[in-house]
């Protein structure tokens, strides 16, 4: 299109940040960060960055085997690019466990199921509140979001 005035160079695309939303019945993962000092005590979503060359959801389940020890499977996606910091956007997933119990091995000094009361009883990172806000929406318009969920 003329005249729209982009100028700029090649559009950098965003390093990605996936994260999983594990949900037990309507209880909701929370992961208290360690590391780096400026993130640590904050709760966030089991996650990390994507690898180059890698699939997001697989680095999804290979971090949920990381630092929680367990095996996942994912559900739907919730929103889209949720914005982080300049250049990065994380995206998140629900999902549930299929193996293991959650343990913080790595990243991570404390986790908690929240009950769904509870769901904005910790101090989330910033990114992750609306994040949580959204999927307490989804859950409660009745939205099936998990990977063939049962009762
Ligand atoms: N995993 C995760 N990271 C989040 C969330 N919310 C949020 O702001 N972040 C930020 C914190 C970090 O700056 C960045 C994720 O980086 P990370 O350190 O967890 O990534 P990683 O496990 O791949 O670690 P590394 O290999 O780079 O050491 O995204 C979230 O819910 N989950």
């Amino acid at each position: 299109m003329r005249g729209s005035g982009c100028e700029g160079g090649p559009v950098t695309p965003p390093v990605v940040v996936v994260a999983v939303a594990l949900l037990r019945g309507r209880q909701l993962l929370a992961a208290r960060r360690s590391a780096p000092s400026a993130l640590a005590g904050g709760w966030e979503l089991p996650g990390g960055k994507v690898e180059p060359g890698e699939r997001e959801e697989d680095a999804l389940v290979r971090e949920c085997v990381e630092e929680l020890g367990v095996e996942v499977r994912l559900g739907e996606r919730v929103g889209g690019d949720w914005p982080l910091s300049p250049g990065r956007a994380l995206r998140v997933w629900t999902g549930s466990v299929v193996e293991g119990e959650p343990a913080p091995l790595q990243d991570h000094d404390e986790l908690r199921w929240l009950s769904w009361g509870d769901w904005e009883s910790v101090g989330w990172l910033p990114a992750d509140m609306p994040v949580v806000g959204r999927l307490r929406a989804l859950v409660e318009e009745g939205q099936d979001v998990l990977p063939g969920a049962t009762t």
